[in-house]
């Protein structure tokens, strides 16, 4: 079968967020040279690949998210030759790059914008969206996702241009086939370089109803996801550049279902190879709400994962993650990142790792970094943190104190902090004072720690991407949950022709019975990795009792 010689299929792929990651000299910031020299720590970890979020030329709005030239390197980054050096290095090294492709928005610095604003007539007007007041005010009530209304006033010309996110970021006009062919051109661009694959940013929101109604039972949001010509433009990029390249490529599809996502990384690769969906991490939102302290949902995350294995099963495929440089660290979201932090950031890695898809590791995941515990709205650089602290507050009463408190848990930054390399000042991220306070406990939690201790987060890791490429049925086999109804193991079965998986995960602190089925040839069996001393050595038996956050991973040739 074709997806057998997809290399994708059985990779691990790592998230740099490079303003975080390493700065090579003292200003504060990652660049490129500093992932340069950490590529053979990498190498070490034995990931496939390499997502690097966006570089490009941007005035850092929303960290590079906001692009003002896709054809140039941020300075704070470094030069284009930096990053020709990059390239040549990985792939040295048997490491793939793969860029992150902003084009749901451009920044309103980029000269698209520049051009088109205050001038009806600019060439470049009707690569964005404008709409005449309505009632003099906006003219829809679609609400940016970084909060307040998603219009902004142009005042030269009276009309309003859409933005989903920042006021700085503004959509692209995708009914313009000119704006199409300005992404074939950008995205060429990069393949021709040598780049092995895109992820798509927001690619889901390109298309928006033409109608552009107001939302009277939401936000918006129902009229431009997955929106009426998304397959189409997909199809249309993908058969100009992609399938040309043969460029690997993951879409960032944000409040999806699966029946798009289905076809989105439909096995004929007519649009994309994989697709990343967020649902499993909105189960400590409350009533749907990020902005919200509450406990995770451990049933319903259960029954997402169950959702989105079945149904990707044999007709799409997906994205494996816990984190990104979005969402908090998982082990202080869903782990215990004091007592049993190394024990639960293994047992959450384990158990989407074991799963069907392609995995993706976030920087400082892979040593069990945890959320930093920010106590002061001064310590914050996102955004969507800032500008949803004020509306909080300012508009909806949501005590000071108690916003810190959300934000403690859920605000972006917490995964944004410096990656913590060793001991020394500022946890050897840079010379200078970094651009985000570092987590204290970085003496404790680093790199370098990590590599020189076999019963590190770093090589249980190490592990399960070595596993990925030993054990077939990891990739291809069907997916069953056999505790659904278990409120604290999440166990799972992997099963294809000859083999039997089983990941059996206690996600809580407390000792617990586990009951396997009789049905299990378990005298066929052995557990490849546990994250407790001693198992791996003893033959798998029916019942057994689950220390806290354990994690067993079983493993029967039939
Ligand atoms: O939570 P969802 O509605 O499912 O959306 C998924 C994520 O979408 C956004 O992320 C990406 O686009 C932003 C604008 O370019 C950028 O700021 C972000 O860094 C990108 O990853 C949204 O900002 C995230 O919070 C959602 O998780």
């Amino acid at each position: 079968m074709k997806e057998q010689f997809e290399w994708w299929r059985t990779a691990t792929i790592y998230q740099i967020y490079p303003k975080s990651f390493c700065d090579s000299g003292s200003q504060g910031t990652g660049d490129i040279q500093g992932i340069i020299s950490k590529l053979d720590y990498l190498k070490t970890l034995g990931v496939d690949a390499i997502w690097l979020t966006p570089v490009y030329s941007s005035p850092m709005i929303d960290n590079g998210y906001d692009i003002s030239d896709y054809y140039n390197i941020n300075s704070d980054f470094g030069t284009m030759a930096d990053f020709d050096q990059l390239l040549e290095q990985a792939h040295q090294r048997g490491i793939r790059i793969v860029m992150d492709i902003v084009v749901n928005h451009t920044s309103t610095e980029h000269a698209w914008f520049q051009s088109a604003l205050g001038d009806k007539n600019s060439p470049y007007r009707d690569y964005y969206i404008w709409k005449d007041p309505v009632d003099g005010g906006a003219p829809t009530n679609w609400q940016s996702k970084f909060g307040g209304n998603a219009w902004e006033l142009d005042e030269a010309t009276g009309q309003y241009y859409l933005h989903l996110f920042a006021k700085e970021q503004a959509d692209l006009n995708w009914e313009n086939p000119k704006v199409r062919q300005e992404v074939k051109d950008v995205i060429s661009f990069w393949a021709e370089k040598g780049v092995d694959g895109f992820r798509l940013d927001v690619i889901n929101l390109i298309s928006k109803q033409q109608d552009f109604p107001n939302d009277c039972l939401g936000d918006g949001r129902r009229f431009y996801t997955d929106g009426p010509r998304v397959h189409e433009y997909l199809q249309e990029i993908s058969e100009a550049v992609f399938q040309k390249y043969g460029s690997v490529t993951v879409g960032e599809m944000s409040s999806t279902t699966l029946e798009h996502c289905q076809q989105y990384s439909s096995l004929d690769s007519k649009e994309l190879s994989m697709v990343f969906n967020f649902h499993h991490l909105k189960v400590d939102y409350s009533n749907g709400e990020k902005w919200t302290k509450a406990p995770f949902d451990f049933l319903q995350l259960k029954e997402i994962f169950n959702h989105w294995q079945q149904g990707l099963n044999g007709k799409g495929w997906g994205a494996l993650f816990w984190c990104n440089h979005d969402q908090p660290r998982v082990v202080s979201r869903l782990g215990d990142d004091q007592q049993y932090r190394v024990e639960s950031a293994k047992m959450l890695a384990a158990s989407v790792h074991m799963m069907q898809g392609t995995p993706y590791v976030y920087q400082g995941e892979e040593i069990g970094m945890t959320n930093p515990g920010y106590t002061s709205i001064e310590q914050y650089r996102d955004v969507e943190s800032t500008n949803m602290y004020d509306i909080m507050v300012n508009e909806h009463g949501v005590t000071e104190q108690d916003m810190l408190a959300i934000l403690a848990q859920k605000s972006r930054d917490n995964s944004r902090t410096p990656m913590q390399w060793n001991d020394s000042q500022y946890a050897g991220f840079s010379k200078g004072q970094p651009w985000l306070e570092v987590a204290a406990n970085y003496p404790e939690i680093n790199a370098e720690k990590a590599v020189v201790d076999d019963n590190s987060v770093f090589h249980f890791y190490r592990r399960l991407i070595e596993l990925r490429k030993e054990i077939d049925v990891i990739t291809t086999g069907d997916y069953t949950d056999m505790m659904p109804e278990h409120d604290s193991i999440f166990c799972y079965k992997r099963e294809s022709e000859s083999q039997v998986l089983v990941c059996i995960n206690n996600y809580y602190g407390e000792v617990v019975e586990c009951f396997l089925p009789k049905a299990l040839e378990l005298e066929k069996g052995e557990y490849v990795l546990s994250n407790y001393a001693g198992v791996t050595e003893q033959k798998p038996t029916h019942c057994f009792a689950l220390q806290p956050y354990e994690t067993r991973v079983l493993l029967i040739n039939r």
